[in-house]
This record gives C-alpha cells, sequence and structure tokens, in this order.
C-alpha cells in the first residue's frame, strides 16, 4: 500500500512533535547540531577546499552555508519541507513521494508535513537528502562526502580493538583451527551487534570510541541483550545452511551494512567468518549510495577501510588482504540500491523497489545492522513493546532475516513479559533504556518459532 497504509490504527508512526520524546529531542537539537556542525566544517575548510578546487568552491560554499542557515531556521521554527530541485538519481521520486505523503497520509492538512509534525522517519531522511542536494548544486564540491572525516577518525581511534577482534576471527578460520565448526558464532554476531554501539549520528559526528574491542563486548555485554535469537538462527539458518545436502554452490547471506568505522570492520569480520566457515558461497554488502545519517558506510569508505586495515595490525592486514581476493573472485559484493536511501518502510520494498526484493528472496539470510535499518523494518511505529515482530514487520520476509540493533530510537517489538517486567523494575516510567545505546537485540524473522 506504499506509505498510504490502512494498518495507521495498529500503531501510530512516531513524530517529533510529542515533548519529551527522544524524536522530539532529535528534531529540537540533534538535527541543528548536526548542520551546524557541518557549517563548522565548511567554514573551516573553506581556504583549503578554494586551493584544491579553485574560486568557483568559494561561491559553492557560499550557496550550502546560506542553505543550511535556512535549513536550520525552518526546523527550528517547524517550517513545511520544501521540494529539493529533482537532481540526483533520486530526486524525481522524492518529489513524488512528498507529494503522496502531503495528500494521502495527510489529506485535510498539507500544513502538517513539517519538521516535527511530519512522520519522523520520513522528516529525518528528507533532511539527509536535503543536505546532499545542498552539495549536489554546487560545481566544485558535489562529490565530496562532508561526514568523511568523522568515519575516517572513528576507524583510527580503534585500531586496537580492530585488530584484537581480527586476531580472533583469524584464530577460528585457520584452516588448522580446532574449533567446531559453529564455534564462534555468538562472538562474530554480537562483535558486529556491539559495533553499532560506536555510530556517531547520536552524537552529532562527535567523538564516540568504544573502550573495549567488539570480541571483549559479545561476552561482556550477554545482559544487554533483550531479545537473543541467535541459538534460533543457528539451528533454523545456519546449520542447514553449512549443512548444504543439496550441495549447493550458490548460498547468499546478504548484509545490509550500518555504519563505517569499527562497526563495518566488524561486518567485515562476519562476511570473512561466513565464506571461510563454509555457511554461505557469497555475502552481498549493501551500503548507501550518498552521505547518510552521518557515518553510513558508502563505497567509498568500504574501499578505503579495506585499504586502510593494515593500519591496524598484521592480522587486519591479512583481512584487508583476504577481502580484496574475494571481491575479486566476487564472493563479497558491494551494492547500493537506491532504496536503502529512501524513507520508506520495508514493508514498503515489495512496492516500491520490487527488483531489490526478488533480488533479497535469492538469499538464505538477510542482516539488517543497527537502528534505522530497524526502525524501517518495524515502520517506525509506537507498538506495544510486547507486539510480536512479526507483526510488526507487516509482510516483510523474503527470506530469513537478522536485526542486529543497539536501542537508539523509542520503537522496538518482540519484548518477552519477563524482560519487560526486568526493564520496569529498573527503569520505571524512564525511556531511556529505549535510545541510550546500551541494550540491544538480535532478532530473528520470517522463520518459524523454535517450538514449532
Ligand atoms: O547508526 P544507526 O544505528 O542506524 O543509528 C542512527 C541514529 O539516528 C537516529 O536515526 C536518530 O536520529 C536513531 O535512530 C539512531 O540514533
Amino acid at each position: 500500500m506504499g506509505i498510504v497504509d490502512e494498518f495507521d490504527h495498529v500503531a501510530p508512526r512516531l513524530r517529533g512533535k510529542k515533548e519529551g520524546t527522544f524524536a522530539y529531542f532529535t528534531v529540537r537539537d540533534r538535527w541543528p547540531k548536526i548542520v551546524t556542525s557541518l557549517v563548522d566544517q565548511l567554514t573551516r575548510k573553506r581556504d583549503a577546499l578554494i586551493e584544491q578546487h579553485g574560486e568557483d568552491a568559494s561561491a559553492d560554499i557560499a550557496d550550502i552555508l546560506e542553505k543550511f542557515s535556512r535549513l536550520r531556521y525552518e526546523i527550528m521554527t517547524d517550517k513545511p519541507l520544501i521540494n529539493f530541485p529533482e537532481s540526483g538519481p533520486d530526486g524525481k521520486m522524492w518529489h513524488d513521494w512528498m507529494e503522496e505523503l502531503k495528500t494521502a497520509v495527510m489529506p485535510n492538512d498539507v500544513e502538517e508535513l513539517t519538521y516535527f509534525k511530519g512522520p519522523w522517519l520520513f522528516v529525518e531522511c528528507y533532511l539527509y537528502r536535503f543536505i546532499y542536494s545542498a552539495f549536489l548544486a554546487t560545481k566544485k564540491l558535489a562529490d565530496m562526502d562532508y561526514f568523511e572525516d568523522s568515519k575516517r577518525k572513528n576507524f583510527l581511534d580503534h585500531l586496537d580493538q580492530v585488530e584484537e577482534a581480527v586476531a580472533f576471527l583469524m584464530k577460528i578460520t585457520a584452516k588448522d583451527s580446532p574449533a567446531h565448526e559453529m564455534f564462534g558464532i555468538h562472538q562474530i554476531l554480537k562483535s558486529s551487534l556491539w559495533g553499532n554501539r560506536a555510530d556517531m549520528s547520536l552524537t552529532g559526528g562527535d567523538d564516540h570510541t568504544m573502550k573495549m574491542s567488539s570480541i571483549a563486548a559479545s561476552v561482556q555485554l550477554k545482559d544487554y541483550i533483550l531479545i537473543d535469537d541467535v541459538n534460533w538462527l543457528m539451528v533454523k539458518v545456519l546449520a542447514p545452511l553449512q549443512a548444504n545436502p543439496q550441495k549447493l554452490k550458490n548460498r547468499r547471506i546478504d548484509i545490509v551494512l550500518d555504519n563505517a568505522g569499527v562497526e563495518l570492520c566488524a561486518d567485515l569480520m562476519m562476511a570473512e567468518f561466513f565464506l571461510a566457515r563454509g555457511f554461505a558461497d557469497k555475502v552481498v554488502l549493501h551500503g548507501k549510495a550518498i552521505p547518510w545519517f552521518v557515518s553510513d558506510t558508502t563505497e567509498n569508505d568500504f574501499n578505503w577501510t579495506v585499504d586502510s586495515l593494515h593500519l591496524a595490525g598484521q592480522q587486519s592486514a591479512k583481512l584487508g588482504e583476504q577481502i580484496k581476493k574475494r571481491v575479486e573472485k566476487m564472493e563479497i559484493i558491494y551494492k547500493a540500491d537506491l532504496f536503502w536511501i529512501s524513507p520508506h518502510p520495508y514493508c514498503d520494498m515489495q512496492e516500491k523497489a520490487p527488483e531489490l526484493y526478488e533480488e533479497l528472496t535469492t538469499s538464505s539470510l538477510v542482516i539488517f545492522k543497527g537502528d534505522l535499518n530497524y526502525r524501517k523494518l518495524v515502520g517506525d511505529r509506537d507498538w506495544d513493546l510486547n507486539t510480536s515482530f512479526k507483526k510488526a514487520v507487516r509482510g516483510f520476509d523474503p527470506c530469513p532475516i537478522l536485526a542486529l540493533r543497539t536501542l537508539k530510537a523509542e520503537t522496538i517489538a518482540g519484548l518477552t513479559d519477563d524482560v519487560l517486567k526486568v526493564l520496569l523494575e529498573k527503569f520505571d516510567e524512564d525511556n531511556s533504556w529505549m535510545t541510550s545505546g546500551e541494550y540491544a537485540v538480535c532478532q530473528l524473522g520470517g522463520v518459524p518459532p523454535i517450538e514449532e
């Protein structure tokens, strides 16, 4: 049903207008802060950019700064979203989606599509697309990744942690390793999960350094995982994949990436683990086509990270070489479908991006990394906390899906009564556990429950 849906009454979409919520705080404080930090960066880099690109860059910067100062004002005064120029591969689509949303979802009040009143997920994606359009309209800075510095710094700040985690991976994937075939799955998946703690959009691009390696976190932070379906995943998906009774040669696992930096390193480790331990013949990594949500992975980040792994140490250097070989042999493939930078929940994928959906049906497992992907899985709605995950994804099941997410938004589904009781005792009315990034889920969908 697209953006228009008949299920709206089931659970309302999150919106920034409700005071006291994280969405409200995000629109009021976090978005202006992210825009301000871009302004600071451009001002700081002005001379260097002019030296690199010539005098045209000066006018480009002035133009962007002017647009950003208007953007900040419009966010803070809750103005209606305006169409940006229909440029870029998805410019026309954005135009249509905004019209669709204004006329269909909010038919009685066109004015409602404002920064605070519009659906939080839609408006937040719009914000990052607006920022991109400001650069895209320039003569010299259209290709600039304005979030690059913080992404690279995040990687460089975690070199020791990356090397420690990769050393574990190398040990369990070595040809002569005595480790049982299933050994390491919990650590590798949870290392990828906890890598998601270190994202930079929560802090508006400021430092967010992980003190321990993601592998150490996988062991030490067990109690912070509110839903842990990894055993179920092993039984229902990974064991049959590894046994491969039909001797298939095209077993495929997909990872829908989230942040560059330390999280991407853990995701690359996970891809290598699946290939080296015989769970898949091919791993497809899905990244973003443009700079997105501050720290999301683009193709450039992927290539840079693989090329830079050697900076972390010897084991990481080996991993980097191994990944390059796998990319050449097309055992690891990087893709960036435009759907991942659209504002749609994943229940709309079949309608909005049928080819991508079809492609995912050929996969044995799609792993969705991070908070934004989770918000899109459950439609960014205010579900009752014990609503089943199956209900919240509203029919999205191209194949088994696994969400590896640390909680940074007030939406979640599938909590058991026992977990809810513990949370209630610890936090009472305080919702901070939903947004602090301290808690996490490893949640499986698209396969029958274990007891069936
Ligand atoms: O990198 P992640 O895990 O997708 O998180 C993105 C962050 O931005 C948000 O979308 C809110 O601005 C949160 O959901 C989350 O804090």
